[in-house]
This record gives C-alpha cells, sequence and structure tokens, in this order.
C-alpha cells in the first residue's frame, strides 16, 4: 500500500504544487447565477470538478459548506467527492475534526475508512484538543495509506492568541504542535503523510519548520491577502514543501470552465515561480 505522502509527492510531481478549494459561498453561488439551494451546490461543485479535477494535485471540498443543506448537502458532497477521485485529484476534506480521543477514531473512521461513504484521502484536523487526541486518525490514516493536515498557525488574525502562547518550556503553542506532527513523520520517504496548515497570511513568526518532513498546506492566498511572494517570508527554507491553497481566489473566475482552469494555472504559476527559488 503506498502511503498518502508517496501519493501526494507523485500528485504533485505530475501536476504541479496546488490546492484548490472548493466552497461553495452564497454569494458565489449567486455570483455564478445559481441558486442558493442544493441544486445550486450540486452544479457548483459539479462545475468545478468538471473544469479543474483532471488539472489540479489536490481539491479541498470545505464541508461547511455541504452541511448547510443538512443531509442532501453531504449527498452532494459524497458524489462530489467521488467525482474527484475518478477526476484523479486527490481529495483533502476540509473538516477541522477534533476531539477526546474516543470521539476521534469515529471522525477516523467517518472519512479514513475506505468502507465510509465519505471516504477521502485526507483531511484536516484541529490539535487545540492536544494533539496525542488525534492519535486515532493518525492510526487510521497510517493503516489505510490517508493523511492529516494538523492545524499549526492559521490564516486567521483570531489564532495567534492561541497559536503563539508560550507553554512552560518555552515553546508556542504551535511550535509543540509542529514538533509533534515532525515526530510521525521522521524518517518517511520523500514525504511523510502528516501535514500541517501554515497560513500564508502570518509573515515571519519565527517557528521553525525545517524537521516536518511532510507537506505544509498553505491557505489564505488571495481572498484573504495574501500573495506568492508572501509564501517566501513564511516559509524561507521549507518552500519545497509547501502545497499553497486558494479557495475564492480560483472560484471566483467561474462559472465558465475555461475560465476556471485558467485561473487555477495563473495561480500555479504564481507559486512556482516562488516555490523554485
Ligand atoms: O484548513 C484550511 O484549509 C484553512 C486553514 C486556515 O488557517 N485558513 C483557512 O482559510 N483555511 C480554509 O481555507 C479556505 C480559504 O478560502 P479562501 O480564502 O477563499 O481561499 C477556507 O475553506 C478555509 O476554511
Amino acid at each position: 500500500m503506498e502511503t498518502f505522502g508517496v501519493r501526494l509527492h507523485r500528485a504533485v510531481t505530475e501536476r504541479g504544487p496546488l490546492c484548490v478549494g472548493i466552497d461553495p459561498h452564497p454569494g458565489l453561488l449567486a455570483r455564478w447565477g445559481l441558486p442558493d439551494d442544493v441544486d445550486g451546490l450540486d452544479r457548483f461543485a459539479r462545475t468545478v470538478v468538471e473544469a479543474i479535477g483532471d488539472q489540479v494535485a489536490v481539491v479541498k471540498p470545505q464541508s461547511a459548506f455541504f452541511e448547510r443543506f443538512g443531509a442532501r448537502g453531504v449527498g452532494i458532497l459524497e458524489s462530489t467527492i467521488r467525482q474527484l477521485r475518478e477526476s484523479g485529484a486527490l481529495v483533502l476534506l476540509d473538516v477541522k475534526r477534533g476531539d477526546i480521543g474516543s470521539t476521534v477514531a469515529a471522525y477516523a473512521s467517518a472519512y479514513l475508512d475506505p468502507a465510509a461513504p465519505l471516504y477521502v484521502d485526507a483531511v484536516t484536523a484541529s490539535p487545540y484538543l492536544g494533539v496525542g487526541s488525534l492519535a486515532p486518525m493518525f492510526e487510521l490514516a497510517a493503516t489505510h495509506g490517508g493523511g492529516v493536515f494538523v492545524l499549526a498557525l492559521t490564516s486567521n488574525p483570531e489564532g495567534a492568541q492561541v497559536q503563539r502562547a508560550h507553554g512552560a518550556d518555552g515553546r508556542t503553542v504551535a511550535q509543540t504542535v509542529i514538533d509533534e506532527i515532525s515526530q510521525l513523520n521522521a524518517g518517511a520517504q520523500p514525504l511523510g503523510s502528516f501535514g500541517l496548515v501554515v497560513g500564508a497570511t502570518i509573515g515571519d513568526t519565527g517557528h521553525d519548520l525545517s524537521r516536518v518532513n511532510g507537506p505544509l498546506l498553505a491557505p489564505g492566498l488571495g481572498a484573504q491577502g495574501a500573495t506568492a511572494a508572501d509564501l517566501r517570508t513564511v516559509f524561507g527554507s521549507s518552500l519545497p514543501s509547501v502545497l499553497p491553497s486558494y479557495s475564492r481566489e480560483v472560484l471566483g473566475a467561474g462559472p465558465d470552465p475555461a475560465a476556471l482552469r485558467a485561473a487555477a494555472e495563473r495561480v500555479l504559476a504564481d507559486c512556482r515561480g516562488v516555490l523554485a527559488d
């Protein structure tokens, strides 16, 4: 069985380092001329998959925008995931789960068990009930070749209050998260399966990402104000592990599939220029 790290490394080599989010905001549905209902959601998601599913390495549906419509919305999330897998993109489901360990085990089986209806290649997870509470996710991911992207330094300004607080040993909370995930990835070749989320908006915070040996998902580009050039400041020598992530910046080009593809190509070119430095 191939690990997520191996599969991600291959996808990025073949398609380039880019993650595009599917975030069907009500405002985007309106701009695309779609109703703010389940049919609009379905058409939006299908259009994105058909436009870029065979082009980008990773696609990240944001679960919240599907859950908004209840069971039928989650049904569309299921079919979106299936279509994405058929198109060859890796699916990173953005659900930011985190809880006590016994409940995390249930979340793990919801997303990382190949028999589950919402089975995906990787999920986002919140470590702020303690990184150790996510162990059942790490274990199931390792068993089935899945991945987990753990929030470290998020792109929103409110995150700093918690994430950059200092613990008794002098490290920030975020640095302890980074160090624990680094341990999980130790020795993995060519890349570990456990990623971190580090916002492109945060500037130079002095955190040490040099031992992560896993993917660094960088949201906050485009709509939240960060530019590809900011990746250099945030990631420094860790740039080769960065997976830039855009949602509204690309989605705003729709609904024309050719325009969506062109937008994805444009942001990938912007990022390649920086990541190749
Ligand atoms: O885990 C994430 O993807 C994430 C982490 C973070 O720190 N900041 C962040 O914006 N995100 C998600 O990334 C997407 C950003 O969307 P845009 O701002 O439209 O590119 C949203 O789905 C957010 O929930």
